[in-house]
């Protein structure tokens, strides 16, 4: 059995239904090519109980140990493997993690580490190994960095608990089998309920099985773009947290329960309509102008709805002015109050105004980024 495998999962933007997805509405998602990696190496069973378990977040410069023997004695009254947290073994993991000191800045950091405990005790066990954790995506500004952590921390762990993988003969970066990806996805979105509260599942599961999908109440569908579709990701650097706004939304919803269900369903209708108009065929200039505007025009509806469900922010309006000047459609991506903004650059669109949007972009203290959409999965390597 290996001992050493990496993994890498997308993080992913939505291109419409955040929120009224975890009120069971549709919702449109791709995973795009920045990542989470996860490098686990389990140590041999003779130091059994001798070890540590270590998590290193490497680009923080953070590295968080725990004696296998400690985990053991404090979950040993709860059973391995639950399926999901429950309340008296998050009681235990919150212990443990409140023992760590975080820098100030940092202090969001407390329930990735709570899910990586969770999964690890779940999957693994007491063993003890170590885990090191690199990320391409900002964490906490609505690009799935939770989700893709979630999900690259799981398919690592699984892999080298025998559960996934077990007969693999292939060198390289390889997607696991349908089965096994559905595996990966059931233990990230347990991760994701200790980050986010609530979460749709919208975000593990476009980070696990990665292209375009449309997602309702945990179903999904693949679309499939005739052409390809590119998207500036504006970051405002305003730091939010996913559980924050799911629960105000919630919250909104129970103060305007008509009001919020006629947003959310307005909402459910923009997302189906564009997956229609992601899949409807345009080879042609013409044609392909024809889809993005379609797609422009829904993704302003869209955003107009997030400003109803008060998850906007004076910093994602400034993107939106800049972009329109420029008559460049955009909307919030993610959970929104801040992080990062998506606007459509269309096929015909000359690089001379992208790079004008992005300079303009720029100086008001933004971070801009090209992607085009839709990209692979969650890849593993054991060589
Ligand atoms: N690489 C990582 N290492 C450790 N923890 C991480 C990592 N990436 C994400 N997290 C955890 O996830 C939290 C951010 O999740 P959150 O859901 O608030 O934002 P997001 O996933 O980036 O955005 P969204 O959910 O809107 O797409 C971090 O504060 C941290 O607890
Ligand atoms: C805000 C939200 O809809 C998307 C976050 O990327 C939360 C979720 O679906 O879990
Ligand atoms: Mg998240």
């Amino acid at each position: 059995m290996a001992l050493e495998v990496r993994a890498r999962a997308p993080g992913k933007i939505i291109l419409s239904g955040e929120h009224a997805v975890v009120h069971g509405f549709t919702a449109v998602a791709a995973a795009i090519d920045l990542h989470t990696y996860v490098y686990f190496r389990l140590h041999s069973t003779l130091d059994n109980d001798d070890g540590v378990v270590e998590l290193e977040l490497k680009d923080l410069g953070l590295v968080f140990s725990w004696p296998s023997q400690r985990l053991r004695e404090m979950f040993s009254e709860l059973g391995l493997s639950s399926k999901t947290c429950s309340p008296e073994c998050l009681k235990v993991i919150t212990s443990l993690v409140e023992e760590l000191s975080f820098p100030e800045s940092k202090i969001g950091l407390s329930s990735g580490v709570s899910a990586f405990l969770y999964l690890y005790t779940s999957i693994i066990g007491y063993r003890p190994g170590k885990v090191r954790v690199t990320s391409d995506l900002p964490l906490g500004s609505g690009l799935g960095s939770s989700a893709s952590f979630c999900v690259s921390v799981s398919a690592a762990l699984l892999a080298l608990s025998g559960a996934v993988c077990a007969d693999n003969q292939q060198k390289g970066w390889f997607v696991m089998r349908e089965n096994e990806l559905e595996l990966v996805n059931k233990w990230a979105f347990q991760g994701e309920r200790i980050i986010h509260g609530k979460p749709s599942g919208i975000d593990n599961t476009v980070s696990t099985f990665g292209s375009m999908i449309m997602f309702r109440l945990s179903e999904l569908t693949r679309l499939k773009s005739s052409g390809p579709i590119r998207m500036l990701i504006t970051n405002t650097k305003v730091g939010r947290n996913t559980k924050a706004l799911v629960a105000g939304v919630s919250e909104r919803t129970l103060r305007h329960p008509d009001a919020m269900a006629a947003v959310f369903t307005a909402v459910d209708s923009i997302s189906k309509e564009l997956s229609d108009v992601i899949q409807s065929a345009a080879h042609d200039d013409v044609s392909i102008t024809a889809k993005e505007e379609k797609l422009e025009e829904l993704m302003e509806m869209n955003q107009g709805l997030l400003q109803c469900m008060g998850v906007s922010h004076a910093s994602i309006d400034t993107v939106l002015r800049t972009t329109l000047r420029y008559k460049l459609a955009s909307k919030l991506t993610g959970a929104g109050g801040g992080g990062c903004v998506l606007t459509l650059l269309p096929t015909l669109l000359s690089s001379t105004i992208v790079d004008k949007v992005i300079s303009e972009l720029e100086a008001c203290g933004f971070q801009c980024l090209k992607v085009e959409v839709g990209g692979k999965g969650l890849e593993v390597c054991f060589t």
